[in-house]
């Protein structure tokens, strides 16, 4: 399995940081050829960010998309705006998405469905809440989760890739453990294996939520730990080719 270590932004860094970012991190990760690397900038920074990254190996990330192709949809984003642009990933289902903008489980599979048509591949992310975790339901929320965004496409699994990123660790400085995150994935890795009815040995399933250059190792040592989605610390071009390194090590 091929690591993907991803960097989602969120709403941070204008163009012009993000260009100094991107010339900075290209000679730092050229020789890395073991692993995925992508970056998911803002959608004002997605046309710079993209020429930057032309001729290399780093791959062009977007934080959302809407899952029609043109309309009266103000503030969205189509997916052949995306691919205009070379966009290869499509981070969908995101926590703060779900929380903050109210995205259901619903709406998520309509967005998995278009980004498989329009070959951008979803990076699905799923995770339960600190209530959720105390009640002991964190697998039934991420089953429930998983089946909803991915109905209609099972086949399709090893086309895309999950991010288990449980809400009480994101950006909060509090990670999982590497026990934690093991069970979670294991117990993903063979959701989907049933899902796909075994098809699948292409999606990664990735941990995000407070990952830096301290835990990483610890984190991706663990069996079903493919990759990381990293927020904060990916805005530190060096902390995140420490986490990049870090997984190169296992
Ligand atoms: O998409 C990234 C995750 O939400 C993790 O964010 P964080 O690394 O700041 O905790």
């Amino acid at each position: 399995m091929r690591y993907l270590i991803a960097a989602n932004w969120k709403m941070n860094k204008t163009v012009a940081e993000s260009v100094e970012y991107i010339e900075k991190f290209k000679p730092m990760v050229e020789d890395i050829h073991q692993v995925d690397i992508m970056i998911a900038p803002s959608f004002t920074a997605l046309s710079s960010v993209s020429l930057e990254l032309n001729n290399t190996k780093i791959k062009l990330g977007a934080q959302n998309m809407y899952h029609v192709d043109r309309g009266a949809f103000t503030g969205e984003i189509s997916p052949i705006m995306l691919k205009e642009l070379n966009v290869e990933y499509v981070i969908l289902g995101h926590s703060e998405r779900r929380h903050i903008f109210g995205e259901k489980d619903e709406l998520i599979n309509k967005k998995v469905i278009s980004a498989l048509e329009y070959g951008i591949r979803p990076i699905v992310c799923v995770g339960e809440t600190l209530e959720e975790r105390e009640l002991g339901i964190t697998l039934n929320v991420v089953e429930r989760q998983i089946k909803m965004a991915f109905a209609g496409v099972y086949p399709d699994i090893g086309l895309c890739d999950i991010a288990y990123e449980p809400v009480w660790a994101i950006g909060t400085g509090k990670n999982a453990t590497k026990e934690q995150a093991q069970e979670v994935h294991h117990f993903i890795r063979t959701l989907i294996n049933e899902l796909s009815k075994g098809n699948d040995e292409t999606t990664r399933i990735l941990y995000g939520g407070s990952v830096n250059e301290n835990n990483a190792k610890d984190l991706i040592s663990q069996k079903n730990v493919d990759g990381f989605l990293v927020g904060t610390a990916s805005l530190d071009p060096e902390k995140f080719y420490k986490i990049i390194t870090h997984s190169l090590e296992v």
